[in-house]
């Protein structure tokens, strides 16, 4: 697995945990992260079910390289607990609060996993965490959230509640989610880790999704929570850099090694000053082209 902090999380998909045929195929249209479902998606009497089908899948299907999550039951259930053993038991590699308010409700779910670790043989802090945030307390305190453990890859925008706890519904310009946005964006960053955008739920509203995920690719988000595997191919050539932006980068890291071969830290690049924060850009730009299959290893253009 890639380094937690490093790894392309552009496409988190949904995958109802109660679907068996949505379990069997989810592997197969490439999302950066799965994300299997026992909250929402999943009705009250078939949540015993859909964990044993979810535990199953981990055992039987095989998800290549994609990071596997699964959105457990609120801390306001009567699920959460046999979720959290069955999905430990299972070596699942991140486990999703919903509806996450506080970083008290961040350290109840760890130390549930750090139990659960020890009592499967699981090894220690090897389950990491991410929360959802879905209402005006959880974007208030999303700073604490995002800090609340070691174990915290990232935290989402859950926009389908937010807006209902808001008083509102979400509008096509997204002006009802600005504020959250930054505020998740905000936290993650000044965290270290990972920020995700909502889902967007109009399957046919194709312009309406590109618009949306141009937006949250120009804030800076990580990537989006997605329910349909339609939504991959679109957010993956949002996030694909242009061959302008390749081939600066690549004009930004030569320039660099050549400036540190004179010993300096900062060169100028066709009259513009190349310093630490330009080559950290133009390094992610390189690690989304090659994730895109734009260039390779080498940083060469495969030609199509
Ligand atoms: C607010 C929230 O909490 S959102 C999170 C909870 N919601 C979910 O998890 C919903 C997940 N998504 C879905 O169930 C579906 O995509 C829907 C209902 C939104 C749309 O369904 P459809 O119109 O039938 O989807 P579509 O026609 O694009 O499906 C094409 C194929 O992709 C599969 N597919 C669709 N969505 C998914 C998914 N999320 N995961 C895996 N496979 C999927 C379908 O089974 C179908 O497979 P097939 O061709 O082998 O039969
Ligand atoms: O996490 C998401 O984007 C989906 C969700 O639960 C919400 O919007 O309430
Ligand atoms: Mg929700």
């Amino acid at each position: 697995m890639a380094n937690d902090t490093e790894r392309l999380r552009r496409t988190m998909m949904f995958v109802p945990g109660n679907n068996p045929a949505m379990l069997k195929d989810a592997g197969i249209y490439g999302a950066d992260s799965i994300m299997f479902d026992l909250e929402d998606a999943v009705s009250i009497t078939e949540k015993d079910a859909a964990r044993d089908l979810v535990y199953e899948a981990l055992q039987t299907v095989d998800y290549g390289n994609a990071e596997l999550v699964v959105r457990i039951n609120g801390l306001d259930t009567p699920f959460y607990q046999n979720d959290i053993k069955a999905m430990v038991k299972a070596k699942i590699d991140v486990i999703r609060l919903p509806k996450t308010e506080s970083a008290e409700m961040i350290q109840q779910l760890e130390a549930l996993v750090a139990d659960a670790e020890r009592e499967f043989n699981v090894e220690p802090g090897s389950i990491k965490l991410m929360a959802a945030i879905e209402s005006a307390k959880g974007v208030i305190n999303a700073v604490e959230i995002a800090a609340a453990s070691s174990r915290m890859i990232g935290i989402a925008l859950s926009a389908e509640d937010y807006t209902t706890d808001m008083k509102t519904h979400r509008y096509p310009d997204g002006a009802e989610l600005e504020f959250a946005r930054n505020m998740v964006l905000h936290a993650a960053r000044a965290a270290g880790i990972a920020a995700f955008d909502t889902v967007f739920t109009n399957m046919d509203d194709t312009d309406g999704f590109y618009r949306e995920t141009e937006h949250i690719h120009q804030l800076g988000f990580d990537g989006k929570s997605l329910v349909n595997p339609r939504q991959i191919e679109m957010v993956n050539k949002v996030y694909q850099p242009t061959e302008d932006e390749v081939e600066n980068a690549l004009n930004v890291i030569a320039a660099i090694e050549e400036a540190k071969v004179k010993g300096s830290g900062v060169i100028s690049m066709n009259g513009q000053m190349v310093d630490r924060p330009v080559v950290l850009r133009a390094q992610r730009v390189m690690m989304l082209a090659k994730a895109t299959n734009l260039v390779n290893e080498d940083g060469e253009y495969i030609e199509k």
